[in-house]
């Protein structure tokens, strides 16, 4: 600790220095690679009791991302995350990561968005905050052999890392959008940085389709998406926003805490190019870059004392261990990199959920988010940036909604086998349902719905195959960092994916179908896939090429010993929910493991 107030600025490394340099210059004990969602919690919590540095490629999302990052509604508008090669390029926030062609997907190459910027991919989400179930916790458990994985212990750390704030009904006011919720999954009062509440605005058209969703038998969830259950749908989701200006909570939040009470010390626009073993292979030092726009960069080493930890994403995870030796022999050798250790798995097992739209029109008299707040009446924008600027409240506070059943019918013996293998409480497939996600797919615009291109009253269910059964691969291009991973998500690679994903559009047409729908729907029919797409063939045909991600790529450095990773990348499959609830909890159970010599 220190005395009195620090200087903020003192939280910032200065190049080529290696160590804390608020009142004394300590030595680094340890060093935290990536300073994204996992990376600052982490980070964050070991400097409570250590002198901890954090190494992050990007700068500041606020500045270098603007209200995009900032404001719920445009998380679903930032043009950078659309996923076509000719996305519009966002260099001082996102990665520029191509995928390979997906040949079994129309062989097509996928722009996949990931944030470069302190805050990770937790500052370009789309907030939405779900936990897994107790069954996935469970496998976890197994396959980990560590029992702190189980739910109910895991509860503690997921308490740890968020604040629950109640919905404000008043703003939301719609009268038929009530819903309940756990607060028994959050802690009493005070939990942890990250700000969980509700948006305070609710889609009109999203009442309809609850209604819809119940009469083709989806109930209700009656405690929601924080409790290690599923099933059901619910009106409406938490999201990752704090309620007193309806702006994002980021995991920056951790760290805006650890600049006051620690002595974080904080190297941005800083890259790690390797992780440096000792002769008995021991991370011992990071070599980093600064990344001058104009200018060669300054590279220098950041020395740990105790222990590096990786937390560079799904991607950089795994590419900078194989760049530093740690990987598929094969690999390295391809590559010229010395091996310090023969780790098959890192780079493989790559689970990459996806989803499609499955679009209809609905009557002006229900516009959507996108259409109120990008509505061609000037009046009507003023009025809603007031609501928004004044009150917290309107669409502006909402980014999306969504609801989770189960599906198992008509399925080949091999897939309802595939599936059986899952914990009986996991979902197959989630729906999203609202404007947003694939909307501008639906009608043309081809690039995932990410675009503000999308129709005002055009609606879509979005479709999410949870649990892939394909498996892609990260690998590389060349020894270097400054080049990108090579990343194939393998997508539909395993026929079971193209059947879970045929059935789940066929039950998002029945709730499109639903008679209380009737007098809402407008126009001709069905916009996607379009009414003249009916057999499997077809349906599958759609999917290929219409099927995007849904950025929850995991899984790709089980196995790893020796180095701790803490990311996404960690866990040994795809968790069935929206990851980054499960992210936070991870890192606050892991730096609980360091602090206390686990
Ligand atoms: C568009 C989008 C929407 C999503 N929507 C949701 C949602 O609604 N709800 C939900 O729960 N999840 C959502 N997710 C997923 C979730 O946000 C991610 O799974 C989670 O944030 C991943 O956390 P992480 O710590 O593994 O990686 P990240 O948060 O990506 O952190 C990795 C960090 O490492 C840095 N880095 C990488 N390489 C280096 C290097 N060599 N040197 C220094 N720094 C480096 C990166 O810049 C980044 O800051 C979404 C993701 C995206 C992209």
């Amino acid at each position: 600790g220190h005395v009195g107030r620090r200087l903020t600025s003192s939280a910032y490394g200065y190049p080529g220095v290696n160590a804390t340099f608020d009142y004394a210059e300590l030595p680094l004990t340890d060093v935290v690679v990536g300073g994204g969602t996992a990376g600052l919690a982490i980070a964050s919590r070991l400097a409570e009791t250590a002198s901890v540095a954090v190494v992050e490629a990007g700068g500041f999302y606020d500045q270098d991302n603007s209200n995009l990052s900032v404001v719920p509604f445009y998380a679903l508008t930032m043009p950078h995350i659309a996923p076509t090669p000719d996305y519009p390029r966002q260099p001082l926030f996102d990665w520029d990561l191509l995928s390979v062609p997906q040949t079994a997907a129309a062989g097509r190459t996928i722009h996949y968005a990931q944030a470069k910027t302190l805050g990770g991919c937790s500052a370009h989400n789309t907030l939405l905050y779900l936990r897994a179930t107790r069954g996935a916790h469970k496998r976890w458990a197994e396959i980990a052999g560590d029992d702190t994985y189980k739910w109910d212990n895991s509860l503690p750390y997921f308490k740890r890392s968020c604040t629950l704030t109640p919905p404000n009904w008043e703003k939301r006011d719609t009268p038929n959008a009530t819903f309940k919720y756990d607060p028994s999954a959050f802690s009493r009062g005070r939990g942890g940085p990250i700000q969980v509440s509700w948006s305070n605005w609710v889609d009109p058209s999203a009442t309809w389709l609850a209604e819809a969703l119940q009469s083709v038998g989806l109930r209700l969830s009656n405690i929601g998406f924080s409790s290690g259950i599923l099933s059901g749908f619910s009106a409406w989701t938490p999201i990752t926003v704090s309620p007193r200006y309806a702006e994002r909570s980021a995991s920056t939040a951790y760290l805006d805490e650890a600049i006051e009470d620690t002595d974080i010390m904080v190297y941005h626009h800083t890259q790690a190019l390797k992780i440096n073993f000792d002769a008995s292979k021991k991370a011992t030092s990071v070599l980093v870059s600064t990344q001058g726009a104009a200018t060669e960069g300054l590279e220098y080493t950041l020395h740990a004392t105790k222990e590096i930890i990786l937390s560079a994403g799904v991607f950089h995870s795994p590419q900078l261990l194989m760049v530093s030796g740690v990987g598929p022999k094969t690999t390295l050798a391809h590559h010229k990199i010395p091996l310090v250790a023969h780790l098959p798995g890192v780079g493989a097992n790559l689970h990459d959920p996806l989803l499609f739209p499955v679009s209809s029109a609905l009557t002006p008299a229900l516009p959507s988010a996108i259409g109120l707040v990008f509505s061609p009446d000037p009046a009507v924008q003023t009025s809603i940036l007031h609501d928004y600027l004044a009150d917290q409240a309107g669409p502006p506070t909402s980014p999306s909604k969504n609801c989770p059943p189960h599906l198992r019918t008509h399925l080949s013996p091999r897939t309802q086998n595939l599936l059986n293998t899952l914990p009986t409480d996991w979902p197959d497939v989630e729906y999203i349902a609202g404007a947003g996600p694939g909307a501008a797919a639906a009608t043309g615009g081809g690039d995932g719905g990410t675009t503000t291109s999308s129709s005002s009253n055009v609606q879509t269910i979005t479709a999410v195959v949870l649990n892939p059964f394909s498996r892609g691969t990260v690998s590389l291009a060349s020894a270097r960092m400054a080049d990108p991973p090579v990343i194939d998500m393998a997508w539909l690679t395993d026929p079971a994916d193209g059947e879970v994903a045929v059935a789940a559009l066929r039950r998002a047409r029945e709730v499109w179908n639903a008679s209380v729908l009737a007098d809402v729907k407008v126009g001709g029919g069905e916009i996607a896939p379009g009414e003249g797409v009916q057999s499997d063939a077809e349906v599958l045909g759609y999917i290929k090429k219409a099927c995007v991600q849904i950025w929850h790529a995991s899984s790709t450095v089980f196995g790893i010993r020796g180095l701790r990773v803490v990311d996404l990348s960690v866990l040994p499959f795809s968790p069935p929910t929206h990851p980054q609830g499960t992210v936070y909890a991870l890192a606050e159970k892991i730096a609980e493991d360091i602090v206390r010599g686990r």
